[in-house]
């Protein structure tokens, strides 16, 4: 059978305008909101409703896996209900697990979360490449061969960041803009529109200081970016298309409290307002 690519796949969400991503992040005072209790059980309904109001309307969901992973062993299970739902409801999976390390250990890495069949598989992950980007290599095959894809941290929303990713490398250029390029530059088969492999940058942002230069039309493939920033921290989806320029095209914004806020009830109609306030705002 052959694999379709995880750029591909996230292409045929963007062609049907699902730019939108919704977190997944069950704090203890959202669960109280939602009149849930601070434990897994709770925050596998938070992740099974968000599933359900997510699906056919966002292009994915990223479950920040830091709140399962409070509670141990049963956190993970209920994350692994969490992605088996997503997986039943056709919605493409991020897993937020910032991983990054050396060979094998990195490639374990990607086995847990990106192996098809594994308990925790996700279609994606996001990454931290301060070991060198050569240090992702050991996912290269799960990017190539099983369609997965890899989201590389570049330039995040939070403001204490800066000091490493303006950070100028010996060839002039700041970590961030050099982390773009080499998600760029990385090649998979069937990636005729859109990457498999994309970077992290914040909505909270102006690029230009970090040398990432939106001005440029659209590359082929395109450079998917998942955008954090939006809702809480600040950033709006009505500006998307101002903050992200030529990046809009295979832009996926992210939003987790925004949205989560209010509990259950309404949770549809929070999740159908952003998605379409970000197709517009790309649209024009
Ligand atoms: O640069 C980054 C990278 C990741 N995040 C994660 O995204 C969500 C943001 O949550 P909001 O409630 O929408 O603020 C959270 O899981 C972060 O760990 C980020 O914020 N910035």
């Amino acid at each position: 059978m052959t694999t379709v690519s995880f750029g591909t796949r996230l292409a045929s969400e963007l062609a049907a305008k699902r730019h939108l991503c919704v977190g997944v992040d069950p704090h203890a005072p959202l669960l109280a909101d939602w009149g849930l209790a601070d434990d897994a059980a709770g925050a596998e309904r938070m992740g099974r409703e968000v599933v359900a109001a997510a699906a056919g309307v966002a292009a994915c969901i990223k479950p920040q896996v830091a709140f399962f992973e409070r509670f141990g062993s049963a956190g993970y299970v209920a994350l692994e209900r969490v992605l088996a739902d997503a997986r039943d409801a056709g919605l493409l999976v991020i897993a937020d697990v910032k991983r990054g390390d050396i060979g094998t250990s990195f490639a374990a890495y990607a086995d847990a979360w990106l192996r098809p069949g594994s308990p925790l598989e996700a279609d994606a992950m996001t990454v931290v490449a301060y070991q060198g980007f050569g240090s992702l290599s050991g996912a290269y095959d799960r990017v190539r061969h099983d369609g997965k894809g890899l989201f590389v941290l570049a330039a995040t929303s939070n403001p204490e960041a800066r000091d490493v990713q303006l950070a100028r490398r010996s060839d002039g250029r700041s970590v961030a803009e050099a982390m773009v390029a080499d998600a760029v530059a990385f090649d998979t088969p069937g990636d005729d529109h859109v990457n498999s492999i994309g970077v992290v940058l914040g909505a909270t942002l102006n690029l230009a200081d970090f040398g990432i230069d939106i001005t440029v039309p659209p590359a082929r493939p395109a450079l998917p970016v998942l955008a954090p920033g939006f809702g809480f921290q600040g950033a709006r989806v009505e500006n998307a298309g101002t903050i992200f320029g030529g990046l809009g095209w295979a832009l996926l914004a992210s939003e987790s409290r925004s949205v989560l806020a209010g509990g259950p009830i309404g949770l549809a109609t929070r999740v159908r307002d952003r998605a379409e306030a970000v197709a517009t705002a790309l649209t024009v």
